[in-house]
């Protein structure tokens, strides 16, 4: 799987989020750091096919998104889970992961042995009879984890994936995430410890631009003293930041 974003620009109405923005993403896990309003979520969702660019290429596979005909082609590969996803509360757990492997075009004969498996990944499979409405806060998001890897899509788009995890939940998130093996997963984020712990890669966007692209080792290198952060990470971030914005 190999995802190519060139000269991406993006938008809502008259206001433009993401501007000329070049990347490409590999197998593993990337994160995508930035105060709120970077435009995270907005890449998330032109990467999942669900905003068309503006202006620019995303290509996914080799297949330019340029239509809802091309991103037919590729939907089925993409895991996407947004921030707030919907479910049908009276829907029991294993039927919410079965609704993602059928829209995902998984085999039918194969939906028992990919819900198994996700529900297993989230260590929801004590809860697969379970209502949604009936889980707690924690709990839907691990489902939702299930929704967006049931069938082992290619591209997994999980946005802030750990807000209402308890900590041996965001253990335990580290750890599906890190399973997936050559999947390209990219994760929007807050938790800077979360990035550190098991990310590849990070890129940390400001105002739809990147303002760094590297590996952790990379980011951790710009933390110095002086700058507000309880880690070299933290600091790091800080530094990335408009001058403004630097101290607290
Ligand atoms: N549907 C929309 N219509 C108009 N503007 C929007 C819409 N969605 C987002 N925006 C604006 O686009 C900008 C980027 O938003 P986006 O949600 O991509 O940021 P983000 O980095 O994900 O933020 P957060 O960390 O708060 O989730 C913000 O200024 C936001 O107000």
């Amino acid at each position: 799987m190999s995802v190519v974003v060139d000269a991406l620009a993006q938008g809502y109405g008259t206001s433009t989020v993401i501007d000329n923005l070049s990347i490409t993403l590999r197998p593993g896990l990337t994160a995508l750091l930035g105060p709120n309003g970077a435009g995270k979520t907005t890449l998330l969702r032109t990467l999942a096919t669900v905003m068309p660019p503006r202006n620019g290429v995303v290509r996914i596979d080799d297949i330019e998104i340029d239509s809802e005909r091309s991103a037919r082609r590729v939907r089925d590969h993409i895991g996407y889970l947004p921030q707030d996803f919907g479910f049908d509360p009276q829907m029991t757990v294993a039927d919410f992961v079965t609704y993602a492997a059928w829209m995902r075009g998984v085999p039918s004969g194969q939906w028992r042995r990919s819900v198994d498996e996700a529900l297993e990944m989230v260590d929801l499979t004590d809860q697969r009879r379970a209502k949604m409405r009936s889980l707690s806060g924690g709990m839907r998001r691990r489902a939702g984890i299930a929704w967006a890897v049931v069938g082992r899509p290619r591209l997994v788009l999980l946005d802030e994936p750990t807000v209402g995890l308890d900590p041996r939940q965001r253990l335990q998130f580290r750890k599906i995430i890190s399973g997936l093996g050559d999947t390209v997963v990219v994760l929007s984020t807050h938790l800077i410890d979360d990035v550190g712990a098991v990310c590849d890669r990070v890129i940390v966007l400001h105002s739809g631009e990147a303002r760094f692209d590297g590996t952790v080792a990379e980011l951790e290198a710009l933390g110095h003293d002086g700058l507000p952060g309880h880690s070299r990470l933290e600091r790091a971030y800080m530094h990335l930041l408009p001058e403004g914005e630097q101290q607290l």
